[in-house]
């Protein structure tokens, strides 16, 4: 009788998901991208409006957007710690779906613990809480950051322990948890990936870990040497931007029978810091050094995967990234060359100067110089 009851409870639940988060089939469903500012959001934003039309594609963050941003489609000011004013973006663009991308990460997160837990927890609880009251699908990416140090390190299944020992870990453990919660409760249409860290040359990176991957090309490409934050072999699993979004796009419009989890494991490719300069040596310049002084971030990394098994997002939705790490190094040497081509390269480098590059400060100045 219990087991009927449920079983009648669930396929109402179901049924009311798949009525409410399903769009009209006469329009497409219309996006709100939150963060759509940070290193992955805009590219995020051109693929959604690629797909289903610049009006229909609301971009916003808390920071003020370049005139191309602006004038590339709808952008509203959004606070995630902002209900009230989540709410009145949906009701005034009509919202279907939610892509969430407002987060503070790893080294980020060390460094402002109060800020990491309020935007990580308290910004998806007001999201959270937007899709169950106006039935909203949720797409929400985790991180291989939410394992930790006794997690298993090769080829770290979906499910298996989760002791991060990290702001942002934690966060985004509670994140998957709650939006499964959710997902069973109140039949909300959540969604999530774990990101490996992420490589891209049109957008800097937020205050990550794995920062050192995209700062290289730029330490190789202006000084042909690089002072990296992470010590020579740490292993860790990394997908270019181009698989990543698309692979996201894929879990987006996914047809809600398909999915047996709510959260999927996403690997492309991994490497070391010595191999990525190897790489580099061997595509860019032969002469390329890379010096090593390991800070704060090496104790994250330390706690993360070395590889991550991705099977059940292969067979659910299709994963299949298509590009690995000889490619990726040819895709950021060549979008970055142009932003160095004016800069001879300097053999003699101080120690201070690429440790500048370092820092977070370092990649909105590359930015600027990519606008
Ligand atoms: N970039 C990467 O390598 C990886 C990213 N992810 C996840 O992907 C998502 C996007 O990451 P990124 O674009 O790299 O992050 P990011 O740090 O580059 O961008 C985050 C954005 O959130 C915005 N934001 C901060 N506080 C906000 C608030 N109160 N209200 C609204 N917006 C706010 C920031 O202004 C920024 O534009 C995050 O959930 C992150 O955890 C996961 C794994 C790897
Ligand atoms: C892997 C991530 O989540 C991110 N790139 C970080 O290093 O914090």
């Amino acid at each position: 009788m219990l087991l009927h009851k449920t079983t009648r409870t669930f396929s109402r639940l179901n049924l009311a998901r798949q009525l409410s988060t399903s769009t009209s089939s006469h329009r497409p469903p219309r996006v709100l991208v939150t963060g759509s500012l940070g290193q992955l959001g805009s590219t995020m934003v051109s693929a959604l409006r690629s797909r289903f039309g610049s009006e229909n594609v609301i971009a916003s963050d808390i920071k003020k957007p370049t005139v191309d941003q602006r004038n590339a489609g709808p952008f509203v000011f959004a606070d995630v710690l902002n209900y009230r004013s989540l709410e009145q973006i949906t009701v005034d663009y009509g919202i279907d779906w939610v892509v969430h991308f407002s987060a503070v990460l790893s080294a980020a997160g060390e460094r402002n613990p109060t800020l990491g837990l309020s935007v990580n927890v308290n910004g998806f609880q007001n999201v959270l809480e937007l899709a169950k009251n106006h039935r909203l699908r949720l797409l929400s990416p985790s991180t291989m950051g939410a394992f930790g140090p006794t997690t298993p390190k090769d080829a770290t299944p979906d499910l298996t322990i989760m002791r991060p020992n990290t702001i942002y870990g934690i966060s985004k453990v509670h994140m998957e948890l709650m939006g499964e919660y959710y997902t069973e409760k109140y039949g909300v249409d959540f969604r999530s990936l774990r990101y490996p860290g992420i490589i891209s040359a049109d957008t800097p990176p937020g205050g990550g870990t794995t920062d050192y991957a995209i700062d290289i090309f730029h330490g190789a490409l202006k000084h042909n040497s690089y002072t990296c934050f992470l010590k020579a072999e740490t292993r860790l699993p990394m997908a270019y931007i181009d698989d990543c979004i698309r692979g996201t796009m894929q879990l987006l419009e996914a047809p809600e029978h398909s999915l047996s989890q709510r959260v999927y494991n996403v690997h492309a490719c991994d490497f070391t810091p010595a191999e990525l300069a190897e790489e580099i040596r061997h595509q860019h310049s032969e002469s390329f050094t890379i010096n090593y002084q390991p800070d704060s971030r090496q104790v994250i990394a330390d706690t993360w995967p070395r590889t991550m098994a991705d099977d059940a997002a292969r067979s659910d939705w299709g994963w299949n990234p298509v590009i690995g790490t000889p490619e990726m190094t040819r895709i950021m040497l060549e979008k970055l060359r142009p932003m160095y081509q004016n800069t001879a390269l300097d053999h003699d480098v101080s120690a201070a100067e690429p440790a500048a590059i370092n820092t977070e400060s370092a990649a909105p100045a590359a930015a600027v110089l990519a606008h």
